[in-house]
């Protein structure tokens, strides 16, 4: 991977974890979302509400009283069986309430004033499509707690301790499945009077009421997390399955681009050592060429052995073609005489260029009365050819077999001294060694 994406996604990972753990810590710490009800700002949202709808005689009002809305109750116990005033608390306007499930508690600022003890109820009265309508107020869920208020009036209640009024659930005869405790869409919050109550005065001040919890629970923010987390992870992995996929076909391209060189190198390799060996215009041996079948040669048989022969092959007269034709005919000239000794030798015998318009041809296991015959059809098949231009032709032969021992060079010498015995006898001749 290029080292410039790894730096960025290393910074990126360490970005992530910074985070991760700057969220964690705030979500503890902070991340504090309130929901607040005060008697300054939101007066106009408290009603009293008493027993006298169903035939009882306590008589409720709710006032405003410096910071705080208060509820003052004349509660008769005598009048109907279960008396009781509250102040009902409109936080939204149905069906569409506050969800307050996210939440983690309520806190009152209170001020209590009782005959008896200092108990006070508490609903939270939540609106559900199933059941709820908007015509019958007691159809909306009452999950209720009774707690009592401490002194100092600063009440904490986890809102996890409110359960559905069983009452209620007979009441409005709710079906099973909805019979579980829903804050998702508050409307009213109703403080009321205990369910033990005696006749006498009940004042309930109310200042504040706040619902404090997280703008997101732990669960909710790790699953969050999590999430970014796997994301930049399969991120992280597709980017290096790109560029493995790239660095492979970049690999591909260049194990191409090594075997074209490498063939190349090959051929021209193969074109090298048969240039070193073989002569460009005729295709024959060259010397070097001669000393590798030597070699070839030797590797079975002895360098001593006897029996190896070799003729000198010269055209006559070569020089005049040159100087009557020109330098490519002479060329041509050589082409041709090199195809015709070749047709007329062995495949086991050489055919070396030894200079100009001098050949030799190597006949191993060869005698000398064989060489020599070899040599006069050679000379007689050059003088049939028809040359180009009418040109007519003969060459010279000098033939010699190896002794017991001789050095190859020495047999040269002896194949070149017939060949120039057979020049000075006249030429168009083969002389023997
Ligand atoms: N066209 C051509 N001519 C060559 C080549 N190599 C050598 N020659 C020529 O061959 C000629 C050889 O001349 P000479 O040595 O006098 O031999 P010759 O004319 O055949 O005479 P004899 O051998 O005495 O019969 C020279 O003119 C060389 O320039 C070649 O590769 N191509």
């Amino acid at each position: 991977m290029p080292q410039r994406l790894v730096r960025l996604l290393r910074r990126i990972m360490v970005a992530l974890m910074l985070l991760s753990v700057v969220l964690l810590m705030w979500q503890h710490w902070g991340m504090t979302r309130v929901i607040r009800f005060d008697a300054e700002n939101d007066a106009g949202i408290f009603f009293p509400i008493d027993d006298r709808p169903l035939g009882g005689k306590t008589v409720s009002s709710v006032t405003r009283q410096g910071d705080a809305m208060l509820l003052s109750c004349a509660l008769d116990a005598q009048a109907y069986a279960w008396p009781f005033c509250e102040a009902s608390v409109r936080i939204a306007i149905a069906p569409d309430g506050i969800d307050l499930s996210g939440l983690d508690e309520m806190h009152l600022d209170l001020g209590l004033s009782s005959p008896k003890g200092r108990k006070i109820r508490i609903y939270l009265r939540n609106y559900e499509p199933e059941f709820s309508t908007l015509s019958e107020p007691l159809s909306l869920k009452v999950n209720e707690v009774e707690v009592d208020v401490p002194e100092n009036g600063q009440l904490t209640i986890p809102l996890r301790y409110f359960r559905v009024a069983s009452w209620w659930l007979v009441d409005q005869k709710i079906p099973f499945v909805h019979s579980d405790m829903k804050l998702n869409n508050v409307s009213h919050l109703e403080i009321i009077t205990p369910n033990a109550v005696v006749t006498g005065e009940y004042k309930i001040a109310i200042k504040a009421i706040e619902f404090r919890g997280k703008w997101l629970n732990l669960t909710q923010l790790l699953a969050g997390i999590v999430i970014v987390w796997l994301v930049f992870g399969m991120a992280w992995l597709f980017l290096e399955l790109v560029i493995y996929r790239q660095q492979i076909h970049a690999k591909r391209l260049q194990m191409t681009e090594l075997k074209n060189i490498n063939r190349a190198l090959e051929i021209q390799a193969e074109t090298l050592s048969y240039q070193v060996r073989f002569d460009s215009l005729t295709g024959a041996l060259n010397r070097e060429g001669l000393r590798d079948f030597l070699l070839q040669q030797w590797q079975g048989d002895s360098p001593n052995e006897a029996g190896m022969s070799l003729l000198f092959a010269d055209l006559d007269f070569f020089k005049r073609i040159n100087d009557d034709f020109g330098h490519a005919m002479g060329d041509a000239v050589l082409q041709q005489f090199t195809q015709v000794l070749r047709q007329e030798i062995r495949q086991s015998d050489a055919l070396v260029r030894w200079g100009g318009e001098e050949f030799l041809i190597v006949c191993p296991r060869t005698p000398l009365d064989a060489a020599a015959r070899l040599a006069d059809k050679l000379r007689q098949s050059i003088a049939q050819v028809a040359w180009p231009n009418g040109i007519q032709l003969t060459c010279s032969c000098g033939v010699a077999t190896r002794n017991e021992g001789e050095a190859f060079s020495a047999l040269i010498e002896r194949a070149d001294a017939a060949l120039y015995r057979a020049k000075a006898a006249g030429r168009n001749r083969v002389e023997v060694g």
